[in-house]
């Protein structure tokens, strides 16, 4: 393109810009007179009541007499506490996210013997498709994982015989795979990221028959395939506590959204993917290890607890960090006191962080946690007790591991993939389901069509 031309186009992109600031305002006055609920949720902040299901619970408060009483946070498996999930397999020695996933899927904790059939199941299906690999990742490779993620499940759809087949069976049998094949795509979009976009020598493992998938997973992000027990133990109790969150989460909602219209498994996991992506949700993991790379820049004495006042007062008022003025990693729909999550985290962030040498920013993290509701109230004004979420330690203690930034947000999405198809087959088969449509209050006002050339 000449420069006269670019810079016709940028004048026409930028009135183009002002004819939508001229036409497009509405009033915040409205969602108050029409009583809408921004954001599904209630004025009191809780969620508006959309949907009932067995599979996850998130409790963060309780209601007395109508208000909002904070309380710790809960989560909840099929009606098992995820703490008392984690200490079973770990006081037992297991991996827990196969048992996890089954759970999920299932409704049913599995025996000796389901476990080890569905683990068999799920190392069958791990393999992708003849060439998929080559054709939909390494010749449209993408800079980000989680948009590569999103594609490559949906081009699932054309490798699969019988994709819109909405038989108990076969939704099964598509999550199932589904499962096993998210952890291998993401390890090849990244080994491709490396290699088209960071100019790195490609690598591609395929999964080994024998490994789970945390253990799969290391073996095929590393280079050399070599990762400790101790570190295959604490990505597999990562992968449980980000397996599921309730039908409400961005993500879960999203997925049933789509699989309410009757459409494919392919379709709804890779719209679910990418709502995760963004960095009020899942996105938030790697947006935590960024705000870090500034906080630590622009705070000089990290123990100088007015000096991280005020560049967390900078964050929110935009005038550092992204300008997003959010302090990511703190702060849920849900949780009050505490997301239980974080608070597992925390506690394996800060045992890392001894050994590799790492208290220091384990602290600072820490500091910030600490600090963030007191400027919360003072620089916004808001009155609602904030935390750390699943986000604020999650990023770190994958740092300490040494897996890469690029694959925090991916790693959720491996884990998660199994509540998004709990949620979609629950949206599928229960019985009287509908198809999820809200309202929107239309607030332009009516107005005569103008021939062309009368405007
Ligand atoms: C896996 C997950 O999805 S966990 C969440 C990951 N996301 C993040 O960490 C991003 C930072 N946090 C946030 O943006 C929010 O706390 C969310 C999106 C998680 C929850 O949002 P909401 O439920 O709408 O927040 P809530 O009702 O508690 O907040 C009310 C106000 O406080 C603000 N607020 C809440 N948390 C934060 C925060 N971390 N930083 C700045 N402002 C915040 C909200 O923007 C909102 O302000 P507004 O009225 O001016 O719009
Ligand atoms: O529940 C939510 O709003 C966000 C979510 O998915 C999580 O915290 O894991």
């Amino acid at each position: 393109m000449q420069n006269d031309d670019r810079n016709s186009s940028a004048r026409f992109m930028e009135s183009l810009c002002g004819e939508y600031q001229a036409h497009n305002h509405i009033d915040p006055a409205f969602y108050e007179r029409y009583n809408v609920k921004r954001g599904l949720r209630n004025a009191d902040g809780t969620g508006v009541m959309a949907g009932v299901t067995q599979i996850g619970n998130v409790m963060g408060y309780y209601l007395q007499d109508g208000e909002r009483v904070p309380a710790p946070g809960k989560l909840v498996y099929r009606g098992i506490d995820v703490e008392e999930l984690i200490n079973g397999f770990v006081s037992e020695g297991r991996f827990g996210y196969e048992e996890t996933a089954y759970l999920l899927l299932f409704g049913a904790l599995p025996t000796r013997q389901q476990l080890a059939s569905f683990q068999q199941l799920l190392a069958e299906h791990r393999a992708l498709p003849p060439m998929f690999t080559e054709d939909m990742i390494l010749k449209a490779p993408s800079p980000d994982v989680m948009n590569k993620l999103a594609r490559a499940v949906l081009a699932l759809y054309s490798y699969d015989d019988d994709p819109d087949n909405m038989s108990l069976s076969n939704q099964l049998s598509q999550a199932i795979q589904l499962v096993a094949r998210v952890p291998v795509i993401v390890a090849h979009a990244f080994a491709a990221k490396r290699h088209y976009y960071d100019n790195e020598s490609l690598y591609l493992h395929r999964p080994q028959e024998g490994l789970g998938v945390a253990e799969n997973f290391l073996y095929s992000v590393r280079h050399d395939n070599q990762f400790t027990a101790e570190e295959a133990r604490l990505l597999d109790l990562c992968l449980v506590l980000h397996a599921e969150h309730g039908g409400g989460n961005n993500s879960a909602f999203t997925c049933r959204v789509l699989s309410s219209s009757g459409t494919d498994i392919y379709s709804a996991i890779a719209a679910a993917i990418g709502s995760l992506k963004g960095p009020r949700h899942g996105g938030a993991n790697k947006k935590v290890m960024e705000m870090f790379g500034y906080i630590e820049q622009g705070v000089g004495d990290w123990k100088d607890d007015d000096e991280v006042r005020a560049y967390l007062g900078k964050l929110l008022k935009k005038e550092a960090g992204d300008r997003s003025g959010l302090i990511y990693g703190m702060g849920h729909a849900i949780y009050t006191l505490s997301d239980p999550r974080a608070v597992i985290l925390k506690r394996f962030a800060k045992n890392l962080a001894q050994t590799k040498g790492m208290l220091d920013e384990f602290e600072l993290f820490e500091t910030v946690e600490r600090l963030t509701p007191e400027v919360l109230r003072t620089v916004k004004g808001e009155q609602k007790v904030v935390c750390a979420n699943v986000d604020l330690f999650s990023g770190l203690v994958y740092k300490m591991m040494g897996i890469p930034m690029e694959l925090y947000t991916p790693l959720f999405a491996v884990a998660r993939v199994v509540g998004w198809c709990a949620h979609r087959i629950e949206e599928v088969y229960q019985p009287g389901n509908r198809i999820i449509r809200p309202a929107y209050k239309a607030v332009a006002p009516m107005r005569p069509f103008v021939p062309l050339d009368q405007r």
